[in-house]
């Protein structure tokens, strides 16, 4: 079928699934079948990206624009792109089932060094005989600035969605979260007709059964929009050097550069001012061991 108008044109969409090099793509009202020239396979969910049709629900993409931000997530010891254009990050934890703070501290390592913001929603606040346990938990992420919202997309949906609803405008945010937590919960609250876009999106990429393993960006306003991506994507931090490191934990960076040694890892160095601050207490030591742990990873990396 020849579509004569937009036949040379180019038009400019958003990337809001991929699977393979195959990718949909977001223009107007329209969702397009896309495929890059070549054999190159660098785009990214949140790409907004120059397309070229070449039949009336196909195109091939041209360009990418140049991203605000790019989140990584890791494959084995490599990091592929998780998701572009993000402006804030946001970790879904629960009063039950437990999270882990590894977890937490690797999305918030992610974000730092990506520039995206990054809050912490506590769901499931209805349980209330681990929320004082919960809440003092999140107490250290809260005290280093991170926001924490309390909302129970099940007991509470009005007031969930109340919370949400003026955080979202004008932002692109990925919601991320370890199983059970209430992430899907929360998405069907905020984005209406998300179980139907799924389908949608998985019948137009054809990945058959695996509609819930893929990353989806919901369109909800021209300058609003939400990432779902599903399991919890371990972050690629694997492409993170040491300065990157040290600096995305945000606790570092009144003692940076105040320790004896210029180029000190902050591991065994002595007068080291990192560690000083790790051991009276001003830097919280289950930060400083997953700073190490990821110290000793970066430097594990294949290529
Ligand atoms: N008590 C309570 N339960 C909730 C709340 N929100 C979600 N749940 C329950 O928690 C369970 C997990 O919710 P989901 O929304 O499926 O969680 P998820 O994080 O998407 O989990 P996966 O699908 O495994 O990734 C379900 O049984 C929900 O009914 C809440 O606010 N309070
Ligand atoms: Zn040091």
């Amino acid at each position: 079928m020849i579509v004569s108008a937009q036949k040379n044109t180019t038009e400019v969409g958003t990337i809001i699934a991929a699977h393979g090099r195959h990718y949909l793509a977001q223009v107007g009202e329209e969702k397009l079948q896309c495929v890059t020239r070549g054999k190159k396979s660098d785009v990214a969910v949140g790409d907004r990206v120059n397309l070229k049709r070449t039949s009336a629900n196909q195109a091939v993409i041209e360009s990418i624009a140049e991203r605000k931000t790019l989140l990584y997530r890791s494959d084995q010891y490599k990091s592929k792109l998780l998701a572009a254009n993000v402006t804030q990050l946001f970790i879904v934890v629960a009063t039950e089932p437990g999270f882990t703070d590894d977890l937490i501290s690797r999305a918030l390592v992610a974000a730092e060094s990506a520039g995206v913001d990054a809050h912490i929603i506590l769901n499931k606040t209805d349980i209330e005989a681990a929320l004082p346990r919960t809440r003092q938990r999140l107490e250290v992420y809260r005290k280093l600035g991170y926001p924490v919202h309390e909302v129970s997309a099940q007991a509470h949906p009005d007031a969930t969605c109340d919370t949400f609803m003026p955080l979202l405008q004008g932002q692109t945010t990925i919601l991320i979260g370890q199983s059970g937590m209430g992430k899907s919960s929360i998405i069907n609250l905020i984005v209406p007709d998300a179980d139907i876009a799924v389908r949608e999106i998985s019948a137009a990429l054809d990945t058959g059964k695996h509609t819930t393993t893929f990353t989806r960006l919901y369109v909800m306003a021209d300058d609003t929009a939400i990432i779902d991506s599903p399991g919890f994507q371990e972050f690629g931090l694997y492409q993170l050097s040491e300065g990157m490191l040290e600096r995305a934990f945000r606790e570092f960076a009144p003692y940076l550069g105040k320790c004896r040694f210029y180029n000190c890892h902050h591991l065994t160095e002595p007068d080291c001012a990192v560690l000083a601050a790790v051991k009276n207490g001003d830097i919280a030591a289950m930060r400083h061991q997953l700073y190490v742990q990821l110290l000793h990873e970066s430097s594990q990396k294949l290529y």
